[in-house]
This record gives C-alpha cells, structure tokens and sequence, in this order.
C-alpha cells in the first residue's frame, strides 16, 4: 500500500456485519451497450460486485443479452426493450450505473430520465455525459445530491464549458453546486466535489489508469460503496484512491481488466487497518 497518510473515508466503509445478506449488502445495476458494447459495462459490473455489492445486475438491450450472458457468472443479467422496462428493471436498485458505452443519442436521455425517476442513487459517466451536451440543464433538474457525474476533462467540458477555466478544483465545485450532483472530474490528480461545498482532491494518482476501459472500472467502484449505502462523496473519494492503489499495486502492462481483479488486496489493506 502506498505510504500516504490513511484517508479519512476509511472509517466510512461499508465492511459486512455478521447478520448481512446480499441483498442487504446492496444492489447495484449496470446498464450495458447495444451488443457491440458490452465490455464497458461487464467491465463496470466486475468493480461493483469486486468492491462488495451483494447482488449485481446488468441491464441491457435485448441484442446484448445473448453476448453478455456467456461473459458473466456471478452478475445477474436483464434485458430491457425501452425506458418503461429499463424503469421496472431498475426499481429496485440502491445504485444504478449508466453511460458507459451507452451511445450518444436520444435513447441514452431518455433512459437517464427515467432512471432518475427510480429510489436508485445514478452513477453517470462517459456517453451518459456527452448525450446531454448542449442540453445541460435537462441532466441537472432530474439530479439528487447522492447521484455521481464522473467526466474526464473531455466529457466534463461538453457540460460545463468555459469553467475549466476557472481551475479544475473551482471548476468542480461550481459545477457541482450547478448539478446538485457529486462531481468526479477525473484526471492526473482527481478532484471530487459535492454540491454542499466539500472538495477533496486525490493524492495517489498514476499514469498507469491511461488505459481504455479504466474509467468503467471506476464507475463501477463508486456504484457499488454507494449500493452499500456508503455517503456519494465518501463513496467516490474511496473508489478514486483504491481505483488508484490497485493500479500501483499491479504497475507495467495494466489493463482495465485488472483493475477489479486487485481489488481484494487493496480491500484487505484497508480491513486489516480498520479492524486495529
Ligand atoms: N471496453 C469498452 O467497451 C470500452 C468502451 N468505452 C466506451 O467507448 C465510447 C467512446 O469512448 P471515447 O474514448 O471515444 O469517448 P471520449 O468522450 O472519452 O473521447 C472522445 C474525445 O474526447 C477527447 N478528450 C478530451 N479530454 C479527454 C480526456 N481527458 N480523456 C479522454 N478523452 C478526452 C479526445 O479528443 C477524444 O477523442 C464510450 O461510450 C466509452 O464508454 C471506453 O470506456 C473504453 C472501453
Ligand atoms: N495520467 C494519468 N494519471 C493518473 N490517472 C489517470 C491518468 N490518465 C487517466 N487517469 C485515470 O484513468 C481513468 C480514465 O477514465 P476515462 O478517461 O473515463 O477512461 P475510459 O473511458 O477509457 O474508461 C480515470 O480514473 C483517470 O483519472
């Protein structure tokens, strides 16, 4: 584990009482891309159920079912045939994950909307952001203060433009407060803001996560500690900064595949300091 001064999350994680269950542990969906785009949302799912969501499902178009059901074992898998059935599907989720892979179109909104209608905290990222350029505003009036943005400076001027201007921390916190939403602006040094004024920024980053597929993994990492009930802000400090430890922990030849499969280690880490 890399010699930084323990965070303050910590203390925060969602570790399993004696009594737990899975449900209990919490439910996190993933919904996936059309069947040519599937990897990003197994990618996603794998980091959820990794981080320790008890039940993980991936929702997906019906043409993606029959690619996506040979390529999980423990994931659950739900097709779903527009925003209606993507709605039922969703109902029961604590958190649900959406963008990755998901096309940059209508359908993509719409299905956002209808999301966003469901109990479940929103973990939006990648086309989830860019299908609502030029159309900001539509995204942030559906928002809650647990769901997630989590743009990399590409995606994230496509909703804010300009701001970056400002900075990357003040540009996250204004573009927080404007989303009423917590803002993962991801990069070198990742900075996190919430919409009641905290900004942390992350300390342990690596070039190593410039890898396709990498910011899935995260997607999935916050949506699954914010299925287990974990704070959205807490939630999306701790992903970044395990995301992060993993990817130290494995070094040259890293691909996003990787990522979940250190996870354990990093857990274990972190358990072994909260159980002294
Ligand atoms: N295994 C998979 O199935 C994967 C699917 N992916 C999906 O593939 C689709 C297209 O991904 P793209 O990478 O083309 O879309 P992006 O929106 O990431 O990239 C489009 C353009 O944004 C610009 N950009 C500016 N700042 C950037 C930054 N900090 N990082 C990256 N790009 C920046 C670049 O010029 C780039 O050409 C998305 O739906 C994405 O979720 C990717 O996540 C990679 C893995
Ligand atoms: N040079 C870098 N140093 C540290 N972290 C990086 C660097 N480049 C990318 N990352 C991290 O890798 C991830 C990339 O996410 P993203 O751009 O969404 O990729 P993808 O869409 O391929 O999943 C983010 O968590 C980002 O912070």
């Amino acid at each position: 584990m890399t010699d930084h001064a323990l965070p303050d999350w910590r203390d925060a994680l969602p570790w399993p009482s004696v009594d737990t269950h899975k449900h209990r542990r919490g439910r996190l969906g993933v919904v996936s891309g059309k069947a040519t785009q599937t990897g990003a949302a197994r990618l996603a799912a794998r980091a959820g159920l990794r981080i320790g969501a008890g039940v993980v499902r991936i929702l997906c178009p019906p043409d993606a079912a029959p690619v996506i059901a040979p390529a999980i074992e423990a994931i659950m898998l739900t097709a779903f045939t527009g925003s209606e059935t993507l709605f039922e599907a969703a109902e029961g989720m604590d958190a649900v994950v959406v963008g990755p892979a998901a096309g940059v179109n209508d359908a993509t909104v719409i299905n956002i909307h209808a999301l966003a209608e469901t109990g479940a905290a929103l973990v939006i990222d990648a086309d989830g952001l860019t299908a609502f350029e030029h159309r900001a505003a539509d995204l942030f009036q559906v928002l809650d203060r647990d769901d997630v943005l989590t743009p990399h400076e590409g995606e994230f001027k496509r909703l804010f433009p300009g701001l970056l201007d400002l900075g990357r921390e003040e540009a996250a916190r204004i573009a927080s407060e404007r989303a009423r939403a917590v803002v993962v602006l991801k990069g070198p040094a990742t900075v996190i803001a919430a919409p009641d004024g905290r900004v942390a920024v992350n300390d342990n980053g690596t070039p190593w996560l410039a890898t396709a597929g990498s910011g899935d993994v995260l997607a999935g990492m916050i949506g699954g500690l914010i299925a287990q009930r974990m704070d959205s802000f807490d939630s999306a400090r701790a992903a970044v900064w395990m995301h992060a430890e993993a990817a130290r922990g494995f070094g040259p030849g890293l691909i996003a595949e990787d990522l979940p499969e250190r996870l354990p280690g990093v857990l274990a880490a972190l358990y072994a300091q909260a159980a002294t």
